[in-house]
C-alpha cells in the first residue's frame, strides 16, 4: 500500500510529490556512530537519497532563516530542535529530490520527532538501521572528525550522549518492539560495517 506525501514547497504551493509511493529508512545511532559515512555508501549502491536532519538544520541556520539563532543554540547545547522545524525541512527536501527512496539520517531523535513525522506525512518507515557503537569509540571519532562543527567539543559531546540515551534510544526501542530495527555493530572498520549494511538491504524481506 502506498503513502501519499503531501509535501509543500518553499512558497507553500502545495503537493510537490503528488501521490508518489515513497520508501523511508530511518538511520539512527549515537553521535559519531557512522550514520553519515554509511549513508554515503548506501546511496552509491542502492539509489536512495540521503537526507541528514543535522545537515538540513545546519543549512537552514546558515541561510539566515528566522529560526537560525534558535537552531544554532540548540545544536551548541546538543538539544533537539522542535519537530515543527525539522519535519518541514525533511518534507521540502523529499519533495525537491525527485526520488522516492530516502535514508533519513539522525531522525527521529525523540518521541516528538517520531510522532510529528508520522502525523504530518503519514509515512511509516520500511525499517530502522541502527548503528550500535560504544561511547568511547564514538567520542574518539567525534573529536577526530575535523569538520569544524561547533558541537564536536567534549562538553557538547557529553550533552549529546546524554540526549541520545534519554530521548533517542527509547525511539529505537519503540521500533524494536515492532520488529523494525536492523542492528549493526558499528564499532568495526568502515568496510566491515558496510558489509553488514549491504546484507540488510539485500535481505528479501527488506528489499525495498
Ligand atoms: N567504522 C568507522 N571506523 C572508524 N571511523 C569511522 C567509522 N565510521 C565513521 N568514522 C569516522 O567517524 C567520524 C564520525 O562519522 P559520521 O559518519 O560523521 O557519524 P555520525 O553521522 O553518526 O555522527 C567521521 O570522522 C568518520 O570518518
Ligand atoms: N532530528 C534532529 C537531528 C539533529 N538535530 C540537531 O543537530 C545536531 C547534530 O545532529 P547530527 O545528526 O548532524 O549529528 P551526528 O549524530 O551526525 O553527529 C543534534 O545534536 C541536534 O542538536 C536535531 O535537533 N534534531
Ligand atoms: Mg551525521
Amino acid at each position: 500500500m502506498g503513502t501519499v506525501v503531501d509535501a509543500t514547497n518553499k512558497e507553500g504551493n502545495g503537493a510537490v510529490l503528488g501521490d508518489k509511493n515513497v520508501t523511508v529508512v530511518f538511520v539512527l545511532g549515537g553521535p559519531g556512530s557512522g550514520k553519515g559515512t554509511q549513508c554515503a555508501n548506501i546511496v552509491k549502491h542502492f539509489g536512495y537519497t540521503h537526507l541528514s536532519a543535522g545537515d538540513l538544520l545546519r543549512a537552514e541556520q546558515k541561510s539566515g532563516s528566522e529560526n537560525g539563532t534558535m537552531i544554532q543554540n540548540m545544536i551548541k547545547e546538543g538539544k533537539i530542535v522542535p519537530s515543527e522545524v525539522t519535519v518541514k525541512l525533511l518534507q521540502r527536501a523529499m519533495a525537491e529530490s525527485g526520488n522516492d527512496k530516502f535514508l533519513i539520517d539522525g531522525f527521529p531523535r525523540n518521541e516528538e520527532n517520531r510522532a510529528a513525522f508520522e502525523l504530518v506525512t503519514g509515512i511509516q518507515p520500511a525499517f530502522i538501521l541502527f548503528f550500535d557503537c560504544p561511547e568511547e569509540e564514538m567520542e574518539r571519532r567525534l573529536l577526530g572528525r575535523n569538520q569544524g562543527r561547533e558541537d564536536d567539543n567534549i562538553e557538547t559531546i557529553r550533552k549529546r550522549f546524554k540526549v541520545f540515551l534519554e530521548s533517542s534510544l527509547p525511539v529505537i526501542e519503540y521500533y524494536n518492539s515492532k520488529g523494525k530495527v536492523r542492528k549493526i555493530d558499528a564499532a568495526k572498520p568502515v568496510e566491515e560495517v558496510f558489509e553488514a549494511v549491504k546484507a540488510v538491504f539485500t535481505t528479501p524481506d527488506d528489499k525495498v
